[in-house]
């Protein structure tokens, strides 16, 4: 029993159904799977907005998929996602409501927290965004010395870095290419001074995103930055000290906040009426449509930004609405549980066939890793089944040439996505669009090779000399999801994300884990900030282990310090 009263979910009887289901299926192939039903390749298809998703090539039954929505029932996942759509505190060890949705819902949608509506608020900030965005787009805002805005370089880390970094790349081809807009998020000054070495500081704006606008790798780049653009247009007067600097005319014209604190922001001398607000119920992991994906919205116009969130929303009212038997996001997920809970699978590969997608799988990294990777559940106690996967995986005919080799004939269980669109980009020239075909032939013929392999004596019947013949042998097996779109546009893009938002969630409650705080992330920040000055100073440090003490030491004697 758990401390809240419920049963364990390795005891509930669902989990036990599917133990012994899987026993059962232990020797079945999905060859077996397809040959048993010749329309498992139709019949194992949904739809959802844009989105063709095939989980044909799942090691799965109609009665697999039975049990697995059963096992959700019974945890009442449904009644979880109810709660978070209405804005309850499901964020218990926070005390905050969950309300990513709320960002893209409609002007006219009611969504309260603590008895407030919070939709007019989502509205102003969106409103205010795009009259930003405008200016700067059009030239009407200009710099400190009169000149046009034509660099945009966004400083933050984690949810204020990955999702807009990971959009502007997707939708690269919908934005204004006569704008440079760039992303540091590495406390390295490398990130920084990579980032702004050929850009002139009179025509650079910098986007402060920090939800806390406490995170340390963010405020020291800000202030790094704050100097090289106050060096450069104020000739390193002392109006760059950290006191004088506050209000700066320069600072004012270059730098905007995305922040939930406007006390850090003022203090740190950004005029709070260039803040764009956002709220303590959007999780820094679901938050680049929000404030933070200002840069975003700067890169691709006001227009497009408001397409993305309409795809959000459309995947958010499937996940809301759609019964068990054909919800996307509850049919990926608790396939995830499948494997994760029932077949041994350690991780998750997500492989897009589109090079606009590079840093998607970053982008889901911290989406799913820094949402369920947990090992306490709800009720404080330790889980004893497994949680969230290891999310990997970059574009596809790369990785092709890479560490598809272990996924086809290593050792390991690794389900898979490929995400590839029926068009290429419209602004390709007509010599690269037609090279599209050739990488959805290697997107169509990996997944095929992958469930079928190919069996000895296929091997053997192209002549293959037999002592080659198990090393050429592919047991296939190895299950994937295909999701095809038409194109890729950003409404798509809120379409995949927010799918993949809610089939974190639909993990998170039937694991029974708070899917959206991250105390797993604060040891890490609280030492670093305890061992800094060891570094600096050689300042002995309280607690410090034998192998760290050493290592310091080696790190300063290096240094020459
Ligand atoms: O937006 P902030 O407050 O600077 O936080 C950045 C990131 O730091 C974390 O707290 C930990 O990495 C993330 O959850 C968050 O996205």
């Amino acid at each position: 029993m758990n401390a809240d009263g419920r049963t364990r979910l390795n005891q509930t009887p669902e989990w036990t159904a599917l133990a012994k289901h899987r026993e059962e299926f232990a020797d079945t192939h999905l060859r077996d799977l397809f040959a048993a039903d010749p329309g498992r390749g139709s019949g194992y298809t949904l739809q959802v907005g844009d989105l063709y998703v095939d989980y044909s090539k799942h090691l799965v039954t109609d009665e697999t998929l039975r049990l697995l929505r059963e096992l959700a029932a019974a945890r009442d996942v449904f009644g979880l996602r109810d709660a978070m759509f209405r804005g309850e505190k499901i964020n218990t060890t926070e005390n905050r409501a969950v309300l990513h949705t709320a960002l893209r819902a409609p002007r006219e949608a009611v969504i309260e927290v603590d008895g407030e509506n919070v939709v007019p608020a989502v509205h102003a900030v969106l409103d205010k965004m795009a009259d930003f965005a405008e200016r700067v787009r059009s030239g009407e805002w200009t710099g400190h010395t009169g000149r046009r805005i034509r660099n945009v370089v966004n400083v933050g880390i984690g949810g204020s870095d990955l999702g807009p970094a990971m959009a502007y790349e997707v939708l690269r081809a919908f934005t204004d290419r006569d704008l440079t807009v760039r992303f540091v998020s590495n406390v390295d000054g490398a990130d920084l001074h990579e980032a702004t070495r050929d850009l002139d500081p009179a025509e650079t704006l910098f986007i402060i995103a920090s939800k806390t606008f406490t995170t340390i790798e963010t405020v020291t780049n800000a202030t790094s930055a704050r100097k090289w653009l106050l060096d450069a247009l104020d000739g390193g007067t002392s109006r760059s000290s950290e006191a004088e600097s506050g209000g700066t005319a320069a600072v004012a014209k270059h730098f905007v906040a995305l922040s939930t604190n406007a006390e850090k922001v003022a203090e740190f001398g950004i005029d709070t009426a260039n803040m764009f607000e956002f709220w303590d119920w959007v999780g820094g992991r679901y938050s680049y449509d929000s404030a933070i994906g200002l840069s975003l919205m700067i890169a691709i116009g006001p227009d497009r930004f408001r397409e993305m969130l309409d795809g959000f929303h459309l995947v958010d009212e499937h996940f809301r609405t759609a019964p068990a038997e054909s919800n996307v996001p509850l049919l990926l997920g608790l396939l995830g549980i499948w494997y994760g809970n029932f077949l041994g699978a350690q991780s998750h590969a997500v492989l897009p066939y589109s090079h606009y997608l590079s840093r998607f799988t970053a982008y889901l990294q911290q989406l799913d890793m820094e949402s369920n990777g947990k090992y306490v559940g709800r009720d404080g106690r330790e889980v004893d089944w497994q949680t969230g996967p290891v999310v990997w995986g970059t574009p596809g005919t790369n990785g092709q040439h890479a560490y598809y080799q272990l996924i086809h004939q290593g050792t390991k269980l690794i389900p898979a996505d490929f995400i590839g669109f029926a068009e290429p980009v419209a602004e390709l020239s007509d010599e690269l669009k037609a090279q599209h075909d050739l990488l959805m032939a290697n997107f169509f013929a990996q997944t095929q090779a992958l469930a079928f392999g190919k069996t000895p004596d296929e091997v053997r019947a192209e002549g293959v000399p037999e002592e080659l013949v198990a090393h050429k042998t592919f047991k296939g097996d190895h299950p994937t999801t295909t999701i095809l779109a038409r194109e890729l546009t950003p409404s798509v893009l809120g379409q995949l994300v927010a799918l993949y938002e809610h089939k974190v969630f639909v993990q998170g409650a039937v694991w029974d884990i708070d899917s959206f705080d991250q105390w797993g992330v604060e040891l890490g920040k609280v030492l670093a900030k305890r061992v800094e000055p060891a570094l600096t100073e050689g300042a002995e440090v309280a607690g410090l282990d034998a192998s760290t003490t050493t290592l310091v030491a080696k790190y300063r004697e290096l240094r020459g310090r």
